[in-house]
């Protein structure tokens, strides 16, 4: 067992993380769900947290949402000290989150979906011209499959709906999209279409944060694996680096705190952590990641348009 806290680092960058956890911790009442918790996430790249049931990932999204304040430790944004009280707090730092409700309006359009509370006006009318214009060229940069932005989003499938809740969260321009759980309950192909667009946000330069209980959806488009197990670190791994039988182990607790493909700074800041004792995977865990999910037997579709407009 190797009793080590580095943290893996992203590779070919000495940029800084656009988003750094330092010993974060939250509690309800005497249940501690998570305990010093230190994460980065770099500019343009995919982070997935993985954990097993109650390992604190929605804690830990909501942290970052502002839903929840933590009890101690620190969060950085662009390298400064940030205090996320509230959601707007949140939305307002550049940081979006799409929960798994995607938590759309199912009665209207993609494209008042899509401004819904940014909408743009002309006067004292809405400009629905524009927001169609702005709403083809975003979704066209993300590659995105939706046959109208003028039907409403109650008709469209659920890739579909998890591409316009993804593709609202741009309209704030953020620097960090967490992404909870997004190919939940979709198929093959639906899965593949968003993992695709995960792959667009990562081509733009956001750092995105992908909590999945899928292996294969990680194995496929995050960079670095991040393993919650009681609410702690038990690993930080790079993606290409690990392999399916390393993070089921650290995701059950049979190698504990297995933190090691390249060491960092937090190595020796970070509070050796308590032994957990090695217990046998659960049935939760092997559910999540059964080995007939653990790889995606088809490609990602390349969908580049090669069109690479900013969000105006
Ligand atoms: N609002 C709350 N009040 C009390 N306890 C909570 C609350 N939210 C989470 N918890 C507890 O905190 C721990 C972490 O829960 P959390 O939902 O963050 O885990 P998770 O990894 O997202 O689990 P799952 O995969 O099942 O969604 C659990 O023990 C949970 O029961």
């Amino acid at each position: 067992m190797t009793m080590n806290s580095a943290v893996a680092e992203p590779r070919g960058t000495t940029r800084e993380p656009v988003l750094s956890l330092k010993g974060v911790s939250k509690g309800f009442g005497a249940v501690r769900a998570l305990t010093d918790i230190n994460l980065d996430i770099y500019p343009g790249e995919v982070v997935a947290i993985v954990g097993d049931n109650g390992a604190g990932k929605s804690t830990l999204v909501k942290i970052l949402a502002g839903v929840h304040p933590q009890d101690s430790g620190t969060i950085s944004f662009d390298g400064v000290e940030v205090s996320i009280q509230t959601p707007t707090a949140s939305r307002a730092l550049g940081i979006a989150t799409v929960f798994q409700d995607l938590a759309l309006c199912d009665n209207l359009d993609v494209v008042s979906n899509l401004f819904l509370g940014r909408e743009i006006t002309r006067g004292p009318s809405l400009d629905e011209e524009e927001m169609e214009q702005r709403a083809w060229s975003l979704l066209r940069q993300l590659s995105a499959k939706i046959p109208s932005v003028r039907i409403a989003v109650a008709s469209l499938s659920g890739g579909q709906r998890q591409t316009v809740a993804i593709a609202r969260s741009l309209i704030g321009e953020p620097s960090v999209v967490i992404l909870d759980e997004p190919t939940a309950a979709l198929g093959v192909a639906q899965t593949a279409e968003v993992l695709n667009l995960v792959e667009r946000l990562r081509e733009r330069g956001l750092g995105v944060l992908l909590i999945s209980h899928n292996m294969a959806d990680v194995q496929a488009v995050a960079d670095r694996v991040v393993v919650l197990r009681l609410g702690r670190n038990n690993g930080d791994f790079h993606v290409a680096d690990v392999s399916y039988e390393e993070i089921i182990s650290a995701i059950t607790g049979a190698t504990d705190n297995v933190v090691t493909r390249r060491a960092s700074a937090h190595a020796s800041a970070a509070p050796a952590s308590p032994p957990e004792s090695a217990s046998a995977p659960s049935a939760a865990a092997h559910a999540a990641v059964a080995p007939s999910e653990g790889r995606l037997t088809e490609p990602l579709p390349d969908n580049s348009t090669g069109i690479d407009e900013e969000i105006d």
